[in-house]
């Protein structure tokens, strides 16, 4: 897979070169090339943004050196990427996305600023790209940078040989519309607490059981509407219900 980021702050992007994402590009799983876009820029100041039409607070990134940008980027392949701009008011990103993203060869990233990019990036982008606006969550960043580590994160992961162990993306939060459940390790008595016994019973098919209803009471009192959901598709039997 390759992966383009574009953004006025590319040391942003620094902490990919680290742990699983790091070791993944010195394999040759992932391909990364992060893109300033003041080089995109032939002002002496290296502008990127302007004041926005129709009033207003902040700022507006401009539109040629985005379309300089992206357009140098497209041209550097032969396939069609897919263009992700973090926004808040995108479409929620979530594991079934990463799961879909992890499946694309070509993914390119543009980091927005200030109020956000000239919309009419996007409708020029469409052209060379599909173009996907994805929200992190319904909070406010002050950029496009956090949400592109966030979701290369979640989308490198999936990438054969990138996680050591695969199985352990089986059972983990949102994979199958599930929280996780209780996880322990050596000492096994710590401040006074023990682990549970079910865990050193060594009875794998109680212990399994035991994890799948942790975490169908985990997802009950922390994300009941994940639960209502799967368990139509799971037909469980919900915690406290005949
Ligand atoms: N999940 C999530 C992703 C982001 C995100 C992603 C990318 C950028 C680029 C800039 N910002 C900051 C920003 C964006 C929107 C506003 C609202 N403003 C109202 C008036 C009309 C223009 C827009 C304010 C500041 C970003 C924020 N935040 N949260």
């Amino acid at each position: 897979m390759r992966l383009d980021v574009v953004s006025i702050f590319p040391e942003y992007l620094a902490p990919l070169d680290l742990s699983l994402i790091g070791k993944a590009r010195r394999d040759g799983l992932l391909g990364l090339h992060v893109h300033d876009l003041r080089d995109f820029t032939h002002d002496r100041h290296r502008t990127v943004d302007d004041t926005p039409y129709g009033g207003g607070a902040g700022m507006v990134m401009k539109p040629e050196p985005w379309g300089e940008a992206l357009d140098h980027i497209a041209g550097q392949g032969d396939s069609r990427p897919t263009l992700i701009v973090p926004g808040p008011g995108g479409t929620p990103f979530t594991q079934a996305m990463a799961r879909e993203l992890a499946q694309q060869d070509w993914l390119v990233f543009a980091c927005g600023r200030y109020e956000g990019i000239d919309e009419r990036v996007y409708e020029h982008a469409r052209s060379a790209y599909d173009v996907r606006v994805v929200s992190l969550g319904d909070y406010v960043l002050n950029g496009g940078e956090v949400a592109v580590l966030a979701i290369v994160e979640a989308v490198a992961r999936l990438l054969p040989g990138v996680i050591g162990n695969a199985a352990s993306l089986v059972e983990e939060s949102h994979e199958d519309g599930l929280l996780e459940y209780p996880v322990y390790t050596k000492p096994a008595q710590w401040d006074g607490r023990a682990v549970p016994d079910v865990l050193l019973s060594g009875d794998h098919g109680r212990i399994a059981r035991w994890r799948h209803e942790q975490r169908l009471t985990r997802t009950a009192a922390r994300r009941p509407d994940l639960l209502h959901a799967s368990a139509t598709l799971r037909g469980d039997d919900l915690p406290g219900e005949l």
